[in-house]
């Protein structure tokens, strides 16, 4: 059973946002300007978690890991940036939940916040043009600490911000990344069954809770002791 937490901490991609569809299209329009096979949805799903060089990365060497030339990856980041700049939120979409989910944690009073490896210039745009930034009072993007997920230093510091111990509060993710930071940061960990785990089921992770909705949270909290 979950211990009642003060502040909550949201993922974005795979948690709030279905975001695989413009990131694609990015992946594979940069990948076609650069005279290189497409990828398609599928791979992109998989590789998406570690922040935007990470998936560029893996789409150029059609790999989860590995490094491509140093000139190829500058040229690609440049088309990558303009594209996905262009084209944040023209495919994406909430899951179904996620605003009657964030509206009762609201209305509970939690203190909540928003922890993403996405790039900082993209998640402002993303979470205002889905009309959900307003939820957030205090957001923590991949760029905007020297380290990012599964590090805890974005967990710690939103938990720094609003004065809450790490036993007080709770993350929500998709990913093993959000796992490993929140076990790292002494946070509960939640987890939507429906997100981008590089296409492994999240429950092999063991996450406290695994959930369905994001709306499924409120049954969740109201039992928690
Ligand atoms: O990989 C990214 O860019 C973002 O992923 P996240 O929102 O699930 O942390
Ligand atoms: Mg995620």
């Amino acid at each position: 059973m979950l211990k009642q937490p003060e502040m909550i901490l949201i993922d974005v991609d795979g948690t709030l946002v279905d975001s695989v569809p413009d990131l694609t299209f990015c992946t594979d329009t940069m990948m076609e300007q650069l005279g290189l096979p497409p990828r398609g949805e599928n791979k992109v799903r998989q590789w998406v978690g570690n922040g935007v060089e990470r998936l560029i990365k893996r789409a150029l060497v059609d790999n989860m890991e590995g490094e491509p030339e140093e000139d190829l990856y500058q040229k690609a980041e440049t088309i990558f940036l303009a594209l996905y700049a262009d084209n944040t939120s023209k495919r994406s979409h909430l899951y179904p939940g996620v605003n009657e989910g964030l509206a009762w944690l609201k209305s509970q009073g939690y203190r909540v916040g928003c922890v993403t490896n996405k790039a900082s210039q993209f998640t402002y745009p993303l979470l205002t043009e889905l009309g959900i930034i307003d939820y957030f009072e205090i957001v923590i993007s991949g760029d905007t600490l020297p380290e990012k997920k599964p590090h805890p230093a974005p967990l710690l510091h939103a938990a720094n911000h609003f004065g809450i111990a790490p036993e007080k509060a709770l993350m929500i993710g998709d990913s093993i990344s959000d796992v490993k930071a929140a076990r790292a940061a002494n946070f509960q960990i939640v987890c939507l069954s429906y997100g981008y785990n590089h296409g492994v089921d999240i429950r092999d992770s063991q996450p406290d809770s695994v959930i369905d909705s994001l709306a499924e949270i409120k049954n969740l909290l109201s039992q928690a002791a």
